[in-house]
């Protein structure tokens, strides 16, 4: 569902990201992890298309992504790693907006809106104004927009950022699901437990570079017994000799 082949992002002088390719399956939950800096958000602004890459491809559902394309980022959402919303705008009128920009039908959006909306238990707060909401609250009505349109494929940036652990746990649950119905989620965050607990395949990325990708057990199975995902991460991410197999795919 999402292909990536030789992605590289420099920053001037600074490469963010470096030859990374990987293969995302349909139905499959992908979290892609790194400590601050090592390249998450690149990776994944160009994912979406909304970075232009120095160099490689991403290609969605087997459709090139660049800057233009607008009716392949139609299938696709996006949940970035702050919630900024005009905030001039209610959570209602906000919520108008992306299902106007995505051309939703109107008794579908009015049912998946109100699904939603009560799954985070948001209804008594959509008539506010954004500015005057809590981070999490924030955080939530990016999470109930960008899921609405069902999209094929959902890239979320540390979406657990200010989520209270009820708030945690239905997101998880609806995730977990959503993929089981065929679609496909790519997810950054620091939250290691997340991503034991909800990952199909867990990539760890470090300088701008692939680690280690694969199942949980395939990377406690390279580590060596009884290290966490922790331990791998710390060992992966800070440059001593992790005995973890690098990862190369091609
Ligand atoms: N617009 C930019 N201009 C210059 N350098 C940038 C820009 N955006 C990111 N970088 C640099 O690219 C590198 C990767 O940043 P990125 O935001 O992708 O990391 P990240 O893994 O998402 O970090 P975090 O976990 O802190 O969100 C960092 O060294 C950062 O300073």
């Amino acid at each position: 569902m999402i292909t990536v082949s030789n992605l590289t992002k420099n920053y001037g002088s600074k490469a963010a990201v470096k030859n990374i390719n990987l293969a995302v399956k349909k139905g499959e939950l992908f979290a892609y992890l790194g400590p601050n800096g090592s390249g998450k958000s690149t990776t994944i602004k160009m994912l979406m298309g909304l970075l232009e890459p120095t160099e490689g491809t991403v290609e969605i559902s087997g459709e090139p992504m660049h800057l233009n394309n607008t009716e392949l980022k139609r299938k696709i959402s996006f949940v970035p790693d702050t919630p900024d919303i005009i905030g001039k705008l209610t959570g209602n009128e906000y919520l108008n907006f992306v299902a106007s920009i995505y051309k939703m039908d109107k008794q579908i959006y009015k049912e998946k809106r109100d699904e939603l909306v009560k799954m985070f238990e948001l209804q008594n707060d959509l008539g506010t104004l954004v500015e005057e909401y809590s981070h999490g609250m924030r955080q939530k009505l990016v999470v109930i927009g960008s899921l609405m349109h069902s999209p094929e494929v959902i890239f979320l940036d540390e979406p657990n950022v200010g989520l209270d652990p009820k708030s945690n746990r239905k997101l998880k649950d609806y995730l977990t699901e959503y993929v089981k119905e065929g679609n496909t989620v790519f997810l950054t965050t620091h939250t290691l437990s997340l991503a034991e607990d909800i990952a199909d395949r867990i990539c760890i990325i470090y300088q701008g570079e692939i680690k280690a990708l694969g199942t949980l057990q395939e990377l406690r199975e390279q580590a060596g017994s009884g290290k966490t995902l922790e331990d791998i991460f710390l060992m992966l991410t800070d440059g001593e000799d992790a005995h973890v197999q690098e990862h190369t795919e091609s």
